[in-house]
């Protein structure tokens, strides 16, 4: 659990919070009132009165409680909680929060998916935020980051242009949240330093099953420096406890209609059940000395570093344990910077970094209405901010005293500024000697190798995924000449990659690669290696209907729970039904108001009974086909293999009288009704839950 200290910056907000429900209606400036239905008038039918300031600044507030959303990320999530890390990291950094793990620090994350607008669903196609505010006793620090490690573009002036590309064509705002449209790929094709991006962006990274499941990065190459002055070059990576996992693509489309809200409530959830999201910080940490025995320049932020190169090193863990109160206040007026650091944290000359340490503050000026915004709570640093600035709008300190200036004598010289010793931030003493120029260094032209890399690292059903990802995308392109530019950059990426595209296409393949792949593979890239270890808050559909077994039911409710997993009975209606045993088994949702896509797994218990009826039902059969199709666990026990049996599944082998257990495909069945089989088959279920996925399925082709 949090400390008292790390609480303290959820505490500090409490003087400001307001509470409807304390107190009597008021006027903004306290006056009570005594109607608010009906505005002022000359007689029951007349005009309004211009008297009426109670109807006026009622409205007046309503008609300007919108703000500008952000221009990119505008949709997000965010949750409070705390970091601690492992050990004292002070051989790197002098950073106060990384000195070991009595530091607990408070931080405030927000989630978040980058083209579409505030309104729009959680399960586009799309990269992922992952900000990061450290409230930490030397001021705030804000990692900045991404759910991938590189980014679309090299130098941050070409940030407008892409962000144009990506977002609803200018003449009708169409599509929206999508990159499937001619001006992002048009941009793109024509833009080799994004090739690598977008093929994570092609992945199944760029539809993450949960927030609470996906990696963060920092993207840029940062420099520690300790209290020697000794800079060392780190790479930030936040990994989940729980796993990386995605959804498949006709699913997330599906859910983006079924509940656009999908990954938001998923985190509210979570952390409202007390499921804390977890997540362990690494680094990758490369002595200065070795700036330059890469392949690559670690200044440019469309290479990772691949871990096998230098290794991880797990530094601490996150806790994710509250939901904000408030979502504008809070999850909208948060303010995160790229520029927020604090002593023993230092930028590189990476040009995506330099710029972005301009554009953050500079756009929160106008989105947060100006100066000041870094008093509003969840901005509130928990260090104390001692300075000379003033006045400008929305201000809520009462700076007292006649001196805002420095230096000074008549209030002492105060603020006095303090030595590093006294924990001054100084920034890294690098040499820099240059002409100016405007121009990129040839050490970032290679374009391709790395996602030479990535491609090489993905499992056969990432492969199909991608492919299948591109095809659609580009299917979506009207200009033929976009779909072959492609087409061809994608050739020096790997030749059989451009070939499965175009084929999809009705584009002509290259008919030679472009050059040689080179076959070197990161295992850590592919998704296939992340853990697999848990069902812990998997949601799993129980299908029921009158005459249900109740001891089956009770037995898969009991061994999931049991490991973590969020059982559901779904029947055809809410309230209860029968079971088979003559008593009743409560129903927690009806059928028709969820969808499979909605859970990770299905089972059908038995009962004679409730299978005749599901089997007979198109919304129950749809739970199960559509499961199958999605790659997803499923378990049928007694009567309710017929289920499964009557959907004629491709390929599927069913268990057959006798009650064997039989497993296949990721499913498991059993017609016996006992309590052996039902724990039989729950634990092997359980076992398929938590391996997310079972790809190879007959239907497979048509998921991606
Ligand atoms: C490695 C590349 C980048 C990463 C990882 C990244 C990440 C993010 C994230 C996570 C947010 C959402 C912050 C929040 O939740 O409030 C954000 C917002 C934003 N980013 Fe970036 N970004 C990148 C590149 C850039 C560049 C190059 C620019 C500009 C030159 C830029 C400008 C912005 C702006 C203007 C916002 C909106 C901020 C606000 O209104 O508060 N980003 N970025």
């Amino acid at each position: 659990m949090p400390t008292d200290e790390a609480r303290g910056k959820q505490e500090q907000l409490d003087p400001s919070r307001a509470r409807p429900d304390d107190g009597p209606l008021t006027t903004n400036f306290g006056t009570r009132v005594d109607d608010t239905d009906n505005s002022l008038k000359v007689g029951e039918r007349g005009p309004t009165l211009l008297e009426d300031f109670h109807f006026r600044e009622k409205v007046t507030h309503f008609d300007h409680e919108r703000i500008p959303e952000r221009v990119v990320h505008a949709r997000g999530a965010g949750a409070y909680g705390v970091f601690r890390p492992y050990e004292s990291l002070a051989e790197y950094t002098k950073a106060d929060f990384l000195q070991g793990p009595d530091r607990e620090t408070p931080v405030f994350v927000r989630f978040s998916t980058v083209a579409g607008s505030r309104g729009s669903a959680d399960t586009v196609r799309d990269v992922r935020g992952f900000a990061t505010k450290f409230y930490t006793r030397e001021g705030n620090y804000d990692l900045v980051g991404n759910n991938f490690p590189v980014f679309f573009i090299q130098d941050a002036i070409k940030f407008p242009d892409f962000v144009h590309a990506v977002k609803p064509e200018p003449d009708n705002e169409i599509p929206q949240a999508q990159s499937a449209h001619d001006t992002f790929w048009d941009f793109v094709s024509l833009q080799p330093e994004s090739m690598h991006m977008v093929l994570w962006l092609m992945s199944d990274r760029s539809i993450p099953r949960s927030y609470r499941m996906m990696q963060g990065f920092g993207v840029h190459t940062f420099r520690f420096v300790n209290a020697e002055g000794r800079g060392t070059f780190v790479k930030f990576h936040w990994r989940p406890v729980l796993g990386t996992h995605s959804l498949v693509w006709e699913e997330a489309q599906v859910v983006a209609g079924k509940d656009p809200d999908y990954n938001r409530r998923d985190l509210w959830e979570a952390i409202e059940r007390g499921d804390y999201p977890e997540f362990e910080l690494a680094v990758q940490l490369v002595p200065e000395e070795d700036e330059f025995r890469f392949d690559f320049d670690l200044l440019d932020p469309t290479k990772i570093i691949p871990e096998e190169t230098v290794p991880l090193r797990p530094i601490g863990r996150m806790v994710l344990d509250k939901n904000p109160d408030n979502f504008f206040a809070e999850t909208e007026q948060v303010a995160f910077h790229t520029a927020h650091v604090v002593p023993g944290i230092d930028f590189t000359n990476d040009p995506l970094l330099q710029g972005r340490n301009h554009s953050y503050l500079d756009t929160q000026l106008i989105r947060l209405g100006g100066p000041n915004f870094e008093q509003l709570p969840v901005n509130r640093p928990v260090a104390k901010v001692t300075n000379n600035q003033r006045d400008g709008y929305g201000q809520q300190r009462v700076h007292t005293g006649r001196t805002s200036y420095a230096p000074n004598s008549i209030s002492g010289g105060c603020p006095v500024l303090a030595s590093p010793d006294a924990g001054a931030y100084v920034h890294h003493q690098e040499r820099v000697d240059g002409v100016k120029i405007r121009k990129r260094s040839e050490s970032f032209s290679d374009h391709y190798r790395q996602a030479t890399l990535f491609w090489n690292s993905m499992a056969d059903w990432e492969k199909e995924h991608i492919v299948a990802a591109y095809r659609f995308e580009l299917g979506k392109v009207t200009h033929p000449e976009i779909r072959e530019r492609t087409v061809e950059r994608l050739n020096h990426i790997d030749h059989a990659l451009a070939t499965a595209v175009a084929e999809g296409l009705g584009v002509t393949p290259p008919a030679e690669p472009a050059g040689r792949n080179h076959g070197r593979t990161s295992p850590a890239l592919s998704q296939a290696n992340s853990p697999m270890d848990t069902i812990a808050t998997r949601r799993v559909a129980i299908l029921a209907a009158d005459g249900v077994s109740a001891d089956q039911v009770a037995v898969l409710r009991e061994k999931l729970s049991g490991g973590g997993a969020m059982p559901e009975v779904l029947a055809p209606h809410a309230g209860e039904v029968r079971s088979a045993e003559g008593g009743t088994v409560p129903v927690d949702r009806a059928m028709s108001t969820m969808a499979s896509v909605l859970y990770d797994a299905v089972c059908v218990p038995g009962g004679a009974e409730s299978a005749a009826t599901l089997g007979a039902d198109g919304l129950a059969r749809h739970y199960v086909a559509e499961a199958f199709k999605h790659g997803k666990a499923l378990a049928a026990l007694g009567e309710g293999v017929e289920v499964l049996r009557g959907l004629a599944l491709p390929g599927l082998r069913l268990a057959g009288a006798g009650g064997a257990v039989v497993e296949d495909q990721g499913v498991v069945s059993s017609t016996g009704g006992g309590a052996a089989e039902a724990e039989e088959v729950v634990a092997a279920f359980a076992d398929l839950i938590a391996r997310h996925r079972h790809w190879g399925r007959d239907s497979d082709s048509t998921v991606a």
